[in-house]
Formats: C-alpha cells, sequence, structure tokens
C-alpha cells in the first residue's frame, strides 16, 4: 500500500525568501504523525502546498500515491483539512455550513444528512444542528471543521495548529478525539504543532525548523537519536533553543 502522504524534495519560495528547504518524508497509512516546529517552521506553508492552495513548483507530493499535480481530483479526494484559520460562515447554521461542504463533494441531500448527524453526534455536538457557527465557542467550532473535513470520509486528514486558542480542557478532548479516529477509522492524521505536549511516544514525528526536514521518524527513535533525555530536549536540542517548557519551545 503506497504512504498516506509522501512529500519529495519540496521547497517553497515567498519572492526571495525561501520557506521550505528540499522537504522530504513520508507517513505510513493509518498513523499518527505530528509535524513538529517553533513558529515561522513553515507547517502552513507545507499544508498550503499539499491541500493545492499554493501550486507545488518543486518536488513532489502524493497522497495515497496520487501525485497532487498530476491526478489532483484522486489525491484530493482522499484529503481532509482544518486549517488554523477559522473558515465557518458564523452567519450560517452548523447544519448549513455542513451541507454546503458536502454538496461541494457531490454528495446527495439524504446522504450528507445522515453522515452530518453521525458525525456531530461522534463529537458530542448532536444538540447544535440548527444553531449559528456565530453562537459556538471557539472549542466547539473547531469540532465542527474537524466534522466538516471529515464529511466526504477522506482516509488522510490535516489539522494546522488546531488546538490554538483553545483552553486546556478543550485541547485534550480535541486531540483525544483525533487520536481515537486513527484508532477506531484507521484513517491517517498529520497534527502540526509547536506544542511538544501533544506528542506522545509512539508517534511518528517530522520536527521542521526554519524550512528544513531536521528529524523523521518513531518519536523514540528520534529521541535516541539525539542522545536526549524524552522528545521536550530533543526538539529543543534540534531547534536550538534553550529549552522547551511550559508545552511550547521558548
Ligand atoms: N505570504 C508570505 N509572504 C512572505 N513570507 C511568508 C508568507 N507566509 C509565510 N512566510 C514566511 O515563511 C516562513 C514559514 O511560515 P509558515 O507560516 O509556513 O510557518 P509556520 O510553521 O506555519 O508558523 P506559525 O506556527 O507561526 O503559523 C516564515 O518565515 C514566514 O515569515
Amino acid at each position: 500500500m503506497p504512504a498516506a502522504l509522501e512529500v519529495s524534495a519540496v521547497s517553497h519560495f515567498y519572492g526571495e525568501k525561501q520557506a521550505l528547504s528540499e522537504s522530504s518524508f513520508s507517513i505510513a497509512p493509518g498513523r499518527f504523525a505530528v509535524l513538529l516546529g517553533l513558529n515561522g517552521a513553515g507547517k502552513t506553508t507545507l499544508f498550503s502546498l499539499i491541500s493545492r492552495l499554493f501550486d507545488t513548483r518543486h518536488g513532489t507530493i502524493r497522497i495515497f500515491g496520487h501525485d497532487i499535480r498530476r491526478e489532483p481530483g484522486e489525491a484530493l479526494r482522499r484529503l481532509g483539512i482544518v486549517f488554523q484559520a477559522r473558515t465557518l460562515d458564523l452567519d450560517l447554521s452548523v447544519c448549513q455550513n455542513l451541507s454546503y461542504h458536502a454538496s461541494l463533494h457531490g454528495i446527495g441531500r439524504a446522504e450528507a444528512m445522515s453522515r452530518i448527524r453521525t458525525l456531530l453526534a461522534q463529537i458530542d455536538m448532536g444538540d447544535r444542528l440548527y444553531d449559528k457557527v456565530r453562537s459556538l465557542s471557539g472549542g466547539q467550532m473547531r469540532r465542527i471543521e474537524i466534522a466538516r473535513a471529515l464529511l466526504h470520509r477522506p482516509p488522510l486528514l490535516l489539522l494546522d495548529e488546531a488546538t490554538v486558542g483553545l483552553d486546556i480542557r478543550s485541547r485534550a478532548e480535541i486531540l483525544a478525539a483525533i487520536r481515537e479516529l486513527v484508532h477506531t477509522e484507521g484513517i491517517s492524521v498529520f497534527w502540526a504543532t509547536h506544542l511538544i505536549d501533544e506528542v506522545e511516544e509512539s508517534d511518528h514525528v517530522v520536527i521542521l525548523d526554519k524550512g528544513r526536514v531536521l528529524a523523521d521518524g518513531r518519536v523514540d527513535d528520534v529521541v535516541r537519536a539525539c542522545g536526549a533525555n524524552g522528545i521536550r530536549e530533543a526538539f529543543a536540542t534540534l531547534s536550538g533553543v534553550a529549552s522547551v517548557a511550559g508545552g511550547a519551545a521558548r
């Protein structure tokens, strides 16, 4: 079976500025993989390339073996994405936001409603179907965005700093719900964060710093290769920062 995501020698420039430099790694199907990097590491740039928001001019990206440039339809229908910036329409209801996304994916109305009800129940939002998005908390909006990203049943889900701005309980709940999806549905997740405490020992981790992949592999292997005392120390050493504390790097 091909990799869920394969990134090969991908570079990206904003004018003269190089934001990604010959980045390569791949993620196996059914894995929870973390893209770990400080602010400005290039995480959002990489996600913008994977989702084809930006054109990939240097290198190749494949989703389950489908090149995003040569077979964009096949590749992108296997991808769900939650961007860092909120993208729900605040003046529409939860149902309207989700139905609109379903119709973009060619999902018929009855099937869409059935999927929406199932997904909302899974994320504990079953009673908010007809509420305006504006009336939801930040954590609840994030859950709706996750449900939206899963509506077309993609086998690969990307989340860019999905817990930013949420309180500690919402963060933990969202992370746990996504980890649960990996176990129960067997989907592959690529979770971008700068928060070291979101990483678990059995995860696959890709450490990105100033546009370069500095480490790629199982967390315990990366820690061992660095001769570090844990992922916190390995990340601090690789990123060249003095310490990583309080859940974030300093
Ligand atoms: N539109 C842009 N024009 C010029 N430079 C940009 C642009 N977007 C990002 N950059 C630069 O590219 C680099 C990577 O930025 P990117 O947003 O991808 O990082 P990030 O890891 O997602 O950071 P954050 O966690 O802060 O969102 C940074 O140096 C950033 O300043």
